[in-house]
Order: structure tokens, then C-alpha cells, then sequence
């Protein structure tokens, strides 16, 4: 089983991001991580995966056009995306300058495959995925570890 990891990185906090994420898929037995730039991802990727964690930087609080160019692109693959995990990470620039409005946008996408939608899980915050400004410390690097792996297990109980 693989589980995707997709980014966008201009300046690299959302790489260091995705690397992390990627080490939490990684930790689950049975499942391998791939770690794809937009530039990079193809759309066997896509097709390959049963799972997707997706990350952009926010810019105007939404994904950069880099990735939202993915989705638009990979729509032929869509019929074949139905029922596997997605899941979302950014990083901003300002505190309340659209960390959520930017995972919800890369939800919505997901959604619009037919994808089962997860955010990060209690053991870290809960909430919409995993963010943060600028660059990651410590902590958002185990919750980033923890969303990788929780969509790891996912993907592979929906894959039963
Ligand atoms: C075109 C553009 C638009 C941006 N829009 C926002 C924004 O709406 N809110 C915000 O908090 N930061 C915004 N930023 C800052 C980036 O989200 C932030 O620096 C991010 O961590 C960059 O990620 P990267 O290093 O992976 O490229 C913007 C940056 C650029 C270049």
C-alpha cells in the first residue's frame, strides 16, 4: 500500500512539512510513503495510492495554484480515486492569515474525487490537519508524524 504525500514549496517550510508527514506513513508497517513535488507527481500516483496528504503554502488564503493545477490536471483519474483517504497540511505566514480556508480548499478537492476525508488526529490537534507558521518546530513535526501515520492506517483498513 502507498500513501502519497504531495506538496507545493516555494521557500520550503511546506517541504520540511511534507518530510515529516512522510516519516510518519512510513512508520506503519506495510505501507511506503511518496514524497512528490507538484512538478514531480504523476497521475499514477494518484491511481497507485489509497491514500493522499496534500500540502500547499497559503497564498491569498487558498492553495497555490501549483497544486489546485494537480487536481484540475488529474481529473481524468477521478473515478478511480473514489474511497481513499485525503488528507491536508499547510504552512502561512501569518497567524490568522488562512491556515484552515487553505486545508479546507485542499478538502474540498479531495472531496470532489470521492475521497474519505480525515484531519490529524486527537494525539496531536484534532482539527483540520496540520499547520503552522513558517517553518516547523518540535512540536507540529510529531503532529506532521502523527498525520502521516494516521492516514497510513486508514488507507489500509479501507483497503480490507
Ligand atoms: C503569493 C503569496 C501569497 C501568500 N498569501 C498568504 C496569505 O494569504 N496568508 C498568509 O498567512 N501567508 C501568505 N503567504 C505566505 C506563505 O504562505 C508562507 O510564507 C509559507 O510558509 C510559504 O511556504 P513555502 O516556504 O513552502 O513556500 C503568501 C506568500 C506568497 C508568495
Amino acid at each position: 500500500m502507498k500513501v502519497l504525500v504531495l506538496y507545493y514549496s516555494k521557500g520550503g517550510n511546506t517541504k520540511k512539512l511534507a518530510r515529516e508527514i512522510v516519516e510518519g506513513v512510513n512508520s506503519v508497517e506495510a505501507v511506503q510513503g511518496v514524497l512528490k513535488s507538484t512538478d514531480e507527481v504523476t497521475k499514477e500516483d494518484f491511481i497507485e495510492a489509497g491514500g493522499i496528504i496534500a500540502g500547499s503554502p497559503v497564498y491569498f488564503g487558498n492553495m497555490a495554484a501549483q497544486l489546485k493545477a494537480v487536481f484540475d490536471n488529474f481529473v481524468s483519474t477521478r473515478r478511480k480515486m473514489e474511497g481513499k483517504v485525503g488528507a491536508a497540511f499547510t504552512t502561512s505566514g501569518d497567524p490568522s492569515g488562512g491556515k484552515e480556508t487553505t486545508m479546507m480548499s485542499i478538502i474540498q478537492a479531495f472531496l470532489i474525487y470521492g475521497m474519505v476525508i480525515t484531519g490529524d488526529p486527537l494525539s496531536a490537534t484534532g482539527h483540520y490537519g496540520v499547520a503552522c507558521v513558517g517553518t516547523p518546530d518540535d512540536e507540529i513535526k510529531e503532529n506532521a508524524k502523527k498525520l502521516g501515520a494516521r492516514v497510513a492506517q486508514l488507507a489500509l483498513k479501507l483497503s480490507d
